[in-house]
């Protein structure tokens, strides 16, 4: 698989280093990289074998299959729909974008007419598969996620202990929190929708971890995940499970045999 990777931070990097340096994949490989800071090209290209380039054009007519979003919701903004519109598969992990429900219907469709797929990860979290499963067949109630993180990565302001900085629905929290809880968006596509899916964001200075606790009710039962994410090294706000679903979403993407 030819891949194409925009934006090279934290999840960039860890891309470029697990399919072109450690061959976690070996059937995959990050062809071309779009990023802005072109004074870094030589030395990442000779770190990792791309091809770097600033041009979206010249990315786009690049020899690539599939193009990872690693960026920004922005960025998603910005050019998801061109991708798609080459006749490009897409990945999208900045899936906080598709909040924005025009934006997201018209992806969908202009996929289906184009015949490509947008691949969305399960990210910093887990348990889509039963979100899934309960909504489809009416069974799915109420969908709630705390998430609590070291309170440096949300807020400026002094913490002692812990301060609930937002409590409310899944779109409004994206809205005032884009960096930091793409997670509920997933959470919300998977589920009831970003109107009903319920947020609380916690600053907590007793914490190292990014902890996100997931609450599903309905017929079925009821569902609890509680997952503490190590962070990434240069972005304490990211989870390193995020670049990990990535990959296991690459895996998967032609495998004869899907679990879950
Ligand atoms: N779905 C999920 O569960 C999760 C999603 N995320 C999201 O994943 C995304 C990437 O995270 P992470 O790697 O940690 O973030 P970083 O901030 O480390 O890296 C983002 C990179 O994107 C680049 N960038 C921003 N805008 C553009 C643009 N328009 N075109 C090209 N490059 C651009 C930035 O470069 P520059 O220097 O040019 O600004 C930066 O290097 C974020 O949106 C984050 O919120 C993170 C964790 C979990
Ligand atoms: O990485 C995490 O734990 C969650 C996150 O930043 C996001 O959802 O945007």
């Amino acid at each position: 698989m030819k891949i194409g990777l925009i934006g090279c931070g934290n999840i960039g990097k860890f891309l470029l280093q697990s399919l072109n340096c450690d061959g976690f994949l070996p059937d995959s490989r990050i062809e071309t990289v779009y990023m802005r800071k072109k004074q870094s090209f030589k030395e990442l290209s000779e770190r990792y074998g791309s091809h770097f380039c600033d041009d979206f054009g010249d990315f786009l007519q690049s020899d690539i299959d599939l193009v990872i979003e690693a960026a920004t919701i922005q960025a998603v903004r910005l050019y998801a729909r061109t991708v798609i519109e080459h006749g490009k598969d897409l990945l999208i992990i900045s899936v906080g974008a598709l909040a924005d429900n025009g934006l997201f219907k018209q992806l969908k469709q202009l996929s289906e007419l184009k015949g490509n797929k947008i691949h969305l990860p399960s990210g910093a979290i887990g348990g889509l598969d039963v979100l899934k499963a309960t909504q489809l067949t009416g069974q799915l109630e109420s969908v709630t996620i705390t998430t609590r993180k070291p309170a440096a990565s949300l807020t400026d302001k002094a913490v002692d202990n812990e301060l609930t900085l937002f409590d409310g629905p899944a779109f409004e929290a994206i809205r005032q929190f884009p960096k930091n809880i793409n997670v509920s968006i997933i959470l919300s596509l998977a589920g009831l929708g970003a109107e009903k899916t319920k947020v609380r964001i916690i600053a907590d200075s007793n914490v190292t971890k990014n902890i996100h606790c997931i609450e599903a009710t309905g017929p079925f039962g009821k569902f609890n995940l509680n997952i503490e994410n190590n962070p990434m090294p240069n972005n304490p706000k990211t989870s390193y499970l995020a670049g990990l679903s990535i990959l296991s979403t690459l895996k998967c993407r032609h495998e004869a045999l899907e679990i879950g």
